[in-house]
């Protein structure tokens, strides 16, 4: 129906969504389209997993719904606030105020502890974390006995944590993660998977992954698959081998230099789709 409460129900439903969304890198014969007029919609309270072989735009893809990029082309909106155009100072504080980040480059800070490194971004914008929300988030995510360690003295998965905890502490509209269970062994990974799913089912977040990993895909509720900058295909309800199959699928098609990528992860030539 498209009355006027099912239209902001549907708005209220996405947490970010793009149009035409469009970025090259380079000019001239250098140029690199890293995103090729992707139309996406991010579901609120949804845990959404990107996929795609190496250099297919998933990066970019994040970053420009982040607003950490700017766009060629095509228009990005986070809830209902369009950020393509607005002013570095704006997206600054938009990425602060309503943005959570698990990014191998935030790092945790080696001389803080736990607790201190989960507040630091709240604690830099000069605001209060809500108390009740921290601490259901630090139970959570299992950290209560953890909270006076320094990074050094916890495991990968439990800094992956708290890193999770950083994420959620301003209690984001949207939380990117990259690869967050990149530099973790299986159990570790599977730890954080939980927590992050736990984000989204017990917390009702909404987490956007980008993974090269079929079991972490498969613990989300949607799978976005990205290739030469194109959403070429997507799964709900993804299981990892379902996932698995799906990259096997898109495999070593004609044109392909190689049939897998450096991490092992089956590569895939969205021609062969279908
Ligand atoms: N700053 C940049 N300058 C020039 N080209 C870039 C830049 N960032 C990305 N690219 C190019 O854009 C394309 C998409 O890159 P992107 O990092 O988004 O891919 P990805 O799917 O995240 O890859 P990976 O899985 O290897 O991290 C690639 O061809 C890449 O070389």
């Amino acid at each position: 129906m498209s009355t006027p409460a099912a239209a902001t129900a549907e708005t209220e439903g996405v947490a970010a969504r793009a149009r035409a969304l469009t970025k090259a890198y380079g000019t001239g014969e250098t140029a690199v389209l890293a995103l090729d007029s992707v139309d996406v919609d991010i579901a609120r309270g949804r845990f959404t997993a990107v996929m795609g072989p190496s250099g297919s735009g998933k990066s970019t893809l994040m970053h420009c719904l982040a607003g950490l990029d700017s766009v060629s082309a095509g228009q990005v909106w986070l809830g209902d606030t369009e950020i393509t155009g607005l002013k570095e100072r704006e997206l600054t504080r938009l990425r602060r105020d309503r943005i959570g980040f698990m990014f191998q480059a935030f790092n945790l800070l080696p001389t803080l502890t736990a607790a201190e490194n989960i507040t630091l971004p709240m604690d830099i914008a000069g605001r209060k974390p809500d108390r009740e929300w921290l601490e259901q988030v630090i139970d959570t995510l299992g950290l209560r006995d953890r909270l006076k360690h320094r990074p050094a003295q916890l495991s990968g998965g439990q800094q992956q944590r708290v890193a999770c905890a950083r994420a959620l502490a301003s209690r984001p509209e949207l939380i990117f993660a990259d690869e967050p269970t990149g530099n973790l062994d299986s159990r570790a990974g599977a730890e954080v998977l939980t927590f992050l799913r736990e984000a989204v089912d017990r917390l009702g977040q909404t987490v956007v992954m980008v993974t090269h990993d079929p079991v972490a895909a498969g613990r989300a509720d949607l799978v976005l698959f990205l290739a030469d900058g194109r959403i070429v295909d997507e799964m709900p309800r993804p299981t990892a081998e379902a996932v698995l199959d799906r990259l096997r699928l898109f495999s070593g098609g004609p044109g392909t230099d190689a049939a897998t990528a450096e991490d092992g992860t089956p590569d895939f030539d969205p021609l062969r789709k279908g």
